[in-house]
């Protein structure tokens, strides 16, 4: 049982085929089993645990894990909703010797694993089944789903019926799109990893470290990156940004356009705008959207922007006036919410991850689709979704932040794709180190200590 961190990310098509490729899909049953019971046993030392089994392969995990408790004399039950329907299902069933008692007169235990559905669910539970669940869930003081809760959809991390929250999820072989997506991802509890020996390949992984760019002896300012940020409207979300692309690591922030606020840090560089200040060739990063308006004057800015041929990180505002399909002379990363990605994209099908991949694809630009499950995308197919930031990070101002540290990483000579994924590790964990109730300053101030 290891942590997810890091992890390839799996299609229900896609685990099918690793499984066929690996060739013993029996081995690999057992091998779950082994891996749920021996985590179990780890777990609820001694308390009586009733598994739940389904008619697929998920219940035919259940089977094994349940005959492996008992032969190590642990206090184990099973309720079923029916027969096993697949081979393999059948052969675990035949080798369980207790009973199997009906899921609707099932009494519960203190520890409920639920194997009831994982990546084969194709539709809502039978109404019985979704309310036995619910009811033995309740019941229990622990609560463990075998691969993923029965009633969420593996592909997308949607709730296909109503799902009760568990406190363990035990992935097997891989991460799957619903352990990293909400809503399902909010009701896993921690998930944990249960290494079958697939070894998965997929272009789609759960964020891990990231290495950033250190400073070293030959550094001096400009090469450490220099981040000009385009001020608009609103000066405060232009600050916020500049002073993050310092804290994140930037050897020089020029901050272009905007009054001088009072108490702004003297590190950041203030000019006048003026297209003709990108043209200095030291700028590896420009950032522009946060507090831009959407006015003609944004617009222009925007413009002379896209024309300078920097790098750049495009956010907030400035999203609301691009042209996605628009070639464009130089490494982009956008930086959308759901609501801008959908204004720039449209609505779209498929999970979060689709739509951003088929976004970064459309617009041959790195895609950032902020959230919760923040989902970075590059044009080339790679996709990355992040884990560990905190839902107070739901607050004005934080996404300005992110586009400040993202610029500084760009400016620092990473790829795109590593700049936007050190950005978004950085400011997670950022967020984690404020604790509860900061607000965006806080969050800024905080990327100098988690570097
Ligand atoms: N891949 C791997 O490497 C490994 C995979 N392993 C395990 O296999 C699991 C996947 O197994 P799986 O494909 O048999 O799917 P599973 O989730 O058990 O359900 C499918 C069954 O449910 C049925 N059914 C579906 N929806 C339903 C509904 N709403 N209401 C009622 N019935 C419904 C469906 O029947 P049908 O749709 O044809 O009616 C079918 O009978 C995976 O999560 C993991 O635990 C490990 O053992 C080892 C390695
Ligand atoms: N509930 C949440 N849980 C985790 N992260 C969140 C949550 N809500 C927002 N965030 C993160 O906070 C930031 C908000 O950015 P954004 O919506 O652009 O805000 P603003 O425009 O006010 O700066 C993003 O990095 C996003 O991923
Ligand atoms: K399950």
């Amino acid at each position: 049982m290891s942590p997810i961190t890091g992890t390839p990310i799996l299609t229900a098509a896609e685990m099918r085929s690793a499984e066929a490729a690996h060739g013993d899909s029996a081995f690999l049953m057992e091998q779950a089993g082994q891996g749920i019971a021996g985590a179990i046993r780890r777990l609820v030392a001694g308390a009586e645990v009733l598994i739940l089994c389904g008619p697929g392969n998920n219940g035919g995990d259940g089977y094994v894990a349940a005959r492996l408790l008992r032969e190590q004399g642990h206090a184990v039950r099973i309720a079923a909703a029916g027969e096993p329907k697949s081979d393999l299902a059948r052969a675990a069933r035949t080798r369980w010797d207790g009973p199997v008692e009906p899921l609707a007169e099932a009494q519960p235990a203190p520890v409920l694993v639920d194997a009831l559905f994982g990546t084969g669910l194709s539709r809502p539970l039978p109404d019985g089944v979704a309310t036995d669940l619910h009811r033995l869930a309740e019941a229990a003081r622990f609560r463990v789903a075998i691969d993923l809760p029965s009633g969420v959809a593996s592909d997308d991390g949607c709730c296909l019926s109503m799902v009760p929250r568990f406190d363990l999820t035990l992935a097997l072989g891989s991460a799957k799109p619903a352990h990293l997506l909400y809503p399902a991802a909010g009701l896993m509890g921690e998930v944990r990893l249960i290494d079958l020996g697939l070894a998965p390949v997929s272009r789609a992984s759960v964020m891990r470290r990231a290495d950033l760019p250190e400073p070293g002896p030959a550094s001096h300012k400009y090469s450490r990156g220099m981040v000009a940020v385009v001020a608009g409207r609103m000066g405060g979300a232009a600050e916020l940004a500049a002073v993050s692309a310092l804290r994140a690591g930037a050897g020089y922030v020029l901050h272009l356009g905007g009054r001088d606020p009072k108490g702004a840090p003297h590190a950041v560089v203030r000019r006048r705008w003026s297209a003709e200040a990108l043209d200095d060739v030291r700028i590896g990063a420009v950032v522009i959207g946060p507090g831009l308006g959407r006015d003609d004057d944004a617009r222009a800015r925007l413009d002379a922007v896209l024309a300078s041929g920097r790098p750049l990180v495009i956010d907030g505002d400035a999203l609301h006036l691009l042209d996605p399909d628009a070639p464009r002379g130089a490494p982009a990363i956008l930086t959308p919410h759901q609501g801008e990605f959908d204004a720039l994209f449209g609505k779209g099908e498929g999970s979060r991850i689709d739509r951003a991949r088929a976004a970064a694809a459309r617009s041959g630009a790195t895609v950032v689709l902020k959230g919760p499950d923040t989902v970075i995308a590059d044009p080339d197919g790679r996709v990355i979704v992040a884990t560990g930031g905190s839902p107070w990070l739901s607050t004005a101002g934080t996404g300005d932040v992110l586009a400040g540290a993202t610029g500084a990483m760009l400016s620092a000579g990473l790829s795109p794709f590593d700049a936007a994924t050190a950005a978004v590790r950085l400011h997670g964990r950022a967020a984690v180190a404020c604790g509860r109730s900061f607000i965006a300053d806080d969050l800024a101030a905080a990327l100098s200590r988690v570097r």
